[in-house]
């Protein structure tokens, strides 16, 4: 189909439950409710007698009126219409507020299971799912659910009232009541059909709306990027056909459902003629009081509301079915990092070994292949090698935010599938390139991997990173509020906080990815002061960007690849002239002091590589 349908794929996660699995999910969700559930049953039975009552005493008005004793019965029946209006009242009333509640409660759980499911998935999740896909399943998609419970209890209450009409239907005629009934089957065989058109194309239309949510919310996080390089056209141009596909299929679904309509008049309109035809030459024969006239012709209205109602619900019903449906898988999404066992952690020594393992993002295409490396506890080692030499993976594979398929990895000698995933998680230390701070002050972010540590605590880790003078430096000291997402603080301050917090976080092994962007010499003194300072005594693997970091490490790997081509420290390989030459010349070299341009190359021996 074309332009419409592009990129409306379900995520992989995505998955289609049965109508059985489906509803027993949702009453699971309000069975805790039952209470409060029967005393809205009650009030809908309640309140639907009473609207039911008001054409049954139509018809009795109607009699009176034609044998002549309304008088007698006239202020009887007023009184009696205007006590159901007022019993009608309050029942809606009680009915309405207790399924608010009984609805806004589920939403409530919904929605903060939605956010728990969310928070526990892997790494690989956010890497493969868009963020505004996962904020609209777990806002609108959640809010669609709740209008279907709202809609649901509307249904019931009409349908029930119908029920009752035509018991009283049957009580004066049953020639007539089955008349009325013969259409039911009609209606919802074209109900029926229509249900399964209307929720595929419900699907779709939350798919393309959620695609908008995605393309925004990436166009915010990246709108500094895209301004400095004048790209708000390009943006703009990515934009519209993703806008003008929601519009296309939301259009089309409103096609879709239009069409029930019409289909249903028609029905509607059909039958209502056969009915009177029928019904009035029986008056016209004798057969039947205008009372009973009367009340029939009530009844063929009232049956025909619920009926088309349900048609007019149905594009919100599928829409919150099929919200549900997406709430549901993305609880239900399997992780893909599953632990085996859950061996206690403890203070471990920090020794880590890859044994023959491969992995790919996709398995089909390894980015490691049966790769082996022993890093010693206690040892620091940088990872070197050109972009997408597979060094974030070698680190994504240690913090354990991917699954590698073949081979395994060990920690202490122990399987790290075998151990517990939250203890072992909190033993690493995982600093990315560009550290995120979350709002609030300096020393809530160093706070944060230990909401107990104590001011003190917190002002010691500060002062024993570079010295502690950086803090000086803040307008408000460890109390300087960071900003969104940091942007106070300079690239500089914000990972002498992200080191800071490695030494309340107190890891045993640290996975540091250098920051590539320059600083000033000042901090980036201060920032070497302060890996020593994290660094001692702890297992590291830093991805290196920086000259100062690989001339001090243990042991320095070059990966090409996915494969190590070489390894040692920076003066043996440097004499070595092999591919660590190469790199260097690439991305080191110019950091020396006594860097000019065009000069301090080291030599590559021919052969290599
Ligand atoms: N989330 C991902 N999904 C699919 N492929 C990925 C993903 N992340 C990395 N890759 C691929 O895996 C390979 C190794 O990437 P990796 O990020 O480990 O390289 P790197 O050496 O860290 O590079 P850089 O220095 O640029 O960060 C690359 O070919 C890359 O395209």
């Amino acid at each position: 189909m074309g332009f419409v349908l592009d990129g409306l794929d379900a995520e992989d996660y995505d998955r289609t439950y049965n109508d059985r699995d489906l509803l027993r999910r949702i009453l699971s969700y309000f069975r805790p409710k039952l209470g409060p559930m029967l005393l809205v049953a009650a009030m809908i039975v309640l309140l639907s007698a009473s609207q039911a009552a008001v054409p049954a005493i139509g018809s009795l008005a109607v009699d009176a009126i034609a044998d002549g004793t309304i008088g007698e019965a006239g202020p009887a029946l007023v009184a009696a219409i205007l006590g159901t209006g007022v019993l009608s009242w309050v029942f809606n009333y009680l009915r309405q507020k207790h399924s608010a509640q009984v609805t806004g409660d589920v939403v409530l759980r919904l929605r903060e299971d939605a956010f728990d499911a969310v928070l526990a998935r892997d790494l690989s999740f956010y890497d493969e799912t868009p963020s505004g896909r996962i904020v609209s399943r777990v806002t609108s998609d959640t809010d669609d659910f709740a209008t279907v419970s709202t809609l649901t209890m509307d249904l019931i209450s009409q349908v029930l009232m119908v029920a009752f009409v035509t018991v009283l239907l049957f009580v004066r005629s049953a020639q007539l009541a089955l008349m009325t009934l013969l259409v039911v089957p009609i209606v919802v065989g074209l109900a029926l059909l229509f249900r399964r058109i209307a929720r595929i194309s419900t699907r779709r239309a939350q798919r393309s709306l959620s695609r908008v949510n995605a393309n925004l919310q990436e166009t915010m996080g990246g709108i500094a990027v895209a301004k400095n390089f004048r790209q708000e056209r390009q943006v703009y141009d990515e934009f519209r056909p993703i806008n003008r596909q929601s519009y296309e299929v939301t259009l089309r679904q409103g096609f879709v459902f239009s069409t029930i309509f019409p289909v249903l008049f028609t029905v509607a309109g059909l039958a209502t003629v056969a009915l009177v035809q029928l019904g009035g030459s029986r008056v016209l024969a004798g057969g039947l009081t205008a009372g009973e006239w009367y009340l029939f012709l009530q009844s063929v209205a009232l049956f025909w509301f619920p009926l088309t109602s349900i048609a007019a619900f149905w594009s919100q019903f599928q829409q919150g079915l099929s919200a549900s449906e997406r709430v549901f898988a993305l609880i239900d999404a399997p992780p893909r990092v599953v632990q085996t066992d859950a061996r206690p952690v403890g203070k471990p020594a920090g020794r880590i070994e890859f044994r023959g393992v491969t992995f790919g993002y996709d398995p089909a295409s390894p980015v490691l292949r049966d790769f082996d490396l022993t890093i010693a506890a206690g040892e620091s080692v940088a990872l070197v090698g050109h972009t997408g030499a597979g060094k974030s993976t070698l680190s994504k594979l240690i913090t354990r935010f991917y699954e590698f398929q073949e081979g395994s990895l060990l920690i202490d000698g122990q399987d790290i599938r075998s151990l517990e995933l939250g203890a072992y998680r909190r033993q690493i230390g995982a600093v990315p390139q560009a550290p995120f701070l979350f709002s609030g002050t300096v020393a809530d972010n160093i706070r944060y991997p230990r909401p107990e540590a104590t001011d003190e605590e917190v002002r010691r880790a500060a002062a024993a990173v570079g010295g502690g003078d950086w803090i000086d430096a803040l307008p408000n000291g460890l109390l300087t509020d960071v900003g969104e997402h940091g942007r106070a603080l300079s690239m500089g301050q914000r990972q002498l906080v992200a080191l800071a917090r490695l030494l309340i976080q107190d890891p045993a092994i640290v996975v540091l990815d250098e920051a590539t962007a320059s600083v000033d010499p000042l901090t980036e003194a201060q920032i070497q002061e302060g890996l020593d300072t994290v660094l001692a005594g702890r297992t590291s693997i830093v991805i290196a960007h920086r000259l100062s970091t690989i001339e001090h490490v243990d042991r320095i790997i070059v990966l090409d690849h996915g494969r190590i081509v070489e390894e040692g420290d920076h003066v043996t390989l440097l004499a070595r002239g092999g591919r660590y030459c190469e790199v260097y010349n690439t991305y080191f070299r110019h950091q020396s002091p006594n860097y000019r341009a065009g000069t301090g190359f080291v030599t590559v021996s021919q052969g290599q590589g």
